[in-house]
């Protein structure tokens, strides 16, 4: 094919991250329960004699534009599947899911630029070679490309597709600044060893989700989700039996109390959201962007509006969950 293909992927918040012991080959055991929300980046591929990447965007400046750039190793890893020479491709990212925050943007474009390239090259793919070549790429590139909500198993690549009754409001606080994921797990592991709870990070209970939190989810009950998150409801034994090895508090995402360790001014930016009125907030995934479930759109507006005004982010966005998995556009 010529011309331009271009792909539409999601962000994600993690509405449960409970994280198990660390695996000999250094990945944590998660059970994952992905969420996708409605803040996009756009990868489009069009041919050229060799590659390029190019970004636009708000976030532009802080993405990598070598072989490191995730999407540029999702078409040279659809290549080499397929027997194809070196990608002569031009990939560019209009980039709107913020970098390094815990929403899996780079994912995102990994996703959005195997499907790009799968259709420009006319190759075909079956789906569940893409789900694999998705999972060598990154853990959260599988979900990328599925969307909705899934529960996501293993190192977070395995994945059930999840139910989601209806649509559900949430406010994002974006940070000066990112996390590095790698970090963030090796301060998960530091805490629980410190802890005193006499936790072994390499043996700990197998992860679980909530039945109440996917209960919630299900039913697209924000106000059910929101005690959930909060903890208001009980969550999985599990959840219990990890809080007792690690001696650290329950945390619906047990990379939390890791990001605030890292990056303490997250604390201000959560207890702003409270005191707006959010249902819940929590650190997204590895953060440090912080994610508040809002009842509608009016409360979506007003969190937003106090988390600005309070100086203790950088910026905000507002979005609807679920959204879809990428998808070709036109
Ligand atoms: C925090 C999350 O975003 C939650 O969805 C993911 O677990 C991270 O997924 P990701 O960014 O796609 O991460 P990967 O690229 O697969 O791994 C980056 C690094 O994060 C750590 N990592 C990641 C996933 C996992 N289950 N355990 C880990 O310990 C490892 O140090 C790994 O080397
Ligand atoms: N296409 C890309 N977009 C953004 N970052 C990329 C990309 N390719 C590589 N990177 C690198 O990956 C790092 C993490 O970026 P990303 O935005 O995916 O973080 P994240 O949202 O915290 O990830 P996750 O939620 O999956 O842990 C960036 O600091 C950047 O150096």
């Amino acid at each position: 094919m010529t011309g331009t293909v271009t792909a539409r992927v999601a962000a994600k918040v993690n509405v449960q991250l409970a994280v198990g012991g660390r695996r000999p080959d250094g990945f944590h055991d998660l059970a994952n329960v992905f969420l996708a929300v409605g803040l996009y980046d756009e990868v489009s591929a069009t041919p050229a004699d060799t590659p390029r990447i190019s970004v636009s965007g708000p976030y532009a400046e802080r993405v990598p534009l070598g072989d490191s750039n995730l999407a540029a190793r999702a078409a040279t890893a659809l290549a080499t599947w397929h027997g194809l020479p070196a990608p002569g491709v031009h990939l560019h990212i209009a980039k709107d899911i913020p970098v390094a925050g815990g929403m899996a943007g780079g994912s995102a474009d990994a996703a959005g630029a195997l499907l790009a390239c799968d259709a420009l090259w006319g190759t075909r793919t079956p789906r569940e070679q893409l789900l694999e070549l998705a999972a060598e790429l990154g853990s959260d590139v599988p979900f990328a490309l599925l969307g909705g909500a899934a529960l996501g198993r293993g190192r977070g690549e395995r994945l059930a597709p999840l139910p989601v009754g209806d649509t559900l409001h949430w406010v994002f606080a974006l940070a000066d600044g990112g996390l590095a994921t790698p970090a963030v797990y090796r301060e998960c592991d530091r805490l629980r060893e410190a802890s005193g709870g006499g936790a072994t990070v390499t043996d700990l209970p197998a992860p679980e989700p909530s039945r109440a939190l996917l209960d919630a989810l299900g039913a697209g009950d924000a106000r059910a989700l929101g005690a959930a998150l909060t903890g208001d409801t009980d969550t999985a034994g599990a959840a219990d039996r990890t809080t007792q090895a690690t001696g650290l508090p329950r945390c619906v995402n047990e990379l939390q109390p890791a990001a605030l360790s890292l990056y303490p001014a997250l604390a201000d930016t959560l207890a702003t959201g409270d005191a707006a009125g959010a249902l819940a907030g929590l650190v997204s995934g590895s953060g440090p962007t912080c994610a508040f479930l809002v009842p509608d759109v009016e409360s979506a507006d007003a969190v937003a509006a106090a988390l600005l005004g309070s100086g203790t982010c950088r910026d905000v966005r507002t979005a609807t969950a679920p959204a879809a998995g990428a998808t070709l556009l036109g």
